[in-house]
């Protein structure tokens, strides 16, 4: 059996276990392992699972995990939170520069627990009679409802993740819904195949489709289950967005140490 010294992070109710796998302590972890510590009822539970990697040309590596053990892809409130612990462990000065799955990341800490963090660039959006779909890091179908808490998101979000469409790859599936000065949403998680309190690259998807026609700089505030978001960024054209920033709190809930 190995020890595992572990934090748990949470960014607006989007739940983590971080690991600092700088010198490749924990390179021995298997898929099923990772499940088996997400699980909310056997293990420490959580959305997903990251690990601290390290980096020769930039601060870190972010490696993220869904809570079905398997690699995600780009986690935003996962980014938030392990900057969080980056900062915590010393790392950086308060400016960080990393790498993860879809490619180099600037983030920024205010005090202990609120960052901001650049999101890819995004230059194509789906835009269907009832939805849009798009790419903040990983796939999102957007969807805007009358009334966001009437949404059964477990159920009308798993009917659209496994669809013929999006059965192979899986997508993402938020419901949103419009306030006089920005929107609610609710998000169905591929990966963790359930409604999670708050999703940072659904968010963002969200909070870019709410933008209106004017190319000029939006700040979006976001409510979700889990708390509040803001998302930053320039509309360059019809469909093309730079300078993407999701900000907001990513809290350490406990350290401690599991067997495995
Ligand atoms: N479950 C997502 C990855 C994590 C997204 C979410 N936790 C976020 O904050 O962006 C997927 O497989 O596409």
């Amino acid at each position: 059996m190995n020890n595992i010294h572990f934090y748990k992070y949470q960014g607006t109710g989007n739940d983590f276990i971080i690991m600092d796998n700088r010198n490749g302590e924990y390179d021995w972890l298997t898929e099923e392992q990772v499940n088996e510590l997400c699980d909310r009822r056997f293990g420490i539970g959580a959305d997903g699972l990251m690990l601290l990697n390290k980096s020769e040309d930039y601060d870190f590596a972010m490696k993220y995990y869904n809570a079905d053990g398997r690699e995600g892809t780009m986690c935003g409130n996962g980014g938030r939170c392990l900057v969080a612990f980056a900062h915590k462990m010393g790392v950086g000065d308060g400016n960080f520069y990393f790498i993860a799955v879809d490619g180099e990341h600037a983030a920024t800490i205010d005090g202990d627990s609120w960052v901001n963090l650049k999101m890819k660039d995004v230059d194509t959006v789906e835009h269907g009679p009832l939805y849009y779909y798009l790419n903040t890091g990983s796939p999102h179908f957007v969807k805007y409802v009358e009334d966001v808490q009437a949404v059964d998101v477990f159920n009308e979000g798993r009917g659209i993740r496994y669809n013929d469409r999006f059965a192979a790859e899986g997508t993402n599936v938020n419901f949103v819904q419009k306030f006089e000065d920005g929107i609610f949403v609710r998000t169905y998680e591929r990966g963790v195949e359930d409604e999670t309190y708050s999703c940072g690259t659904g968010v963002t998807a969200a909070a870019l489709t709410f933008a209106g026609k004017e190319e000029k700089t939006y700040t979006v505030p976001v409510q979700t289950l889990g708390g509040q978001l803001e998302v930053k960024f320039t509309k360059t054209g019809e469909r093309t967005f730079e300078n993407i920033w999701l900000c907001g709190p990513a809290t350490l809930v406990f350290e401690g140490n599991i067997s495995k």
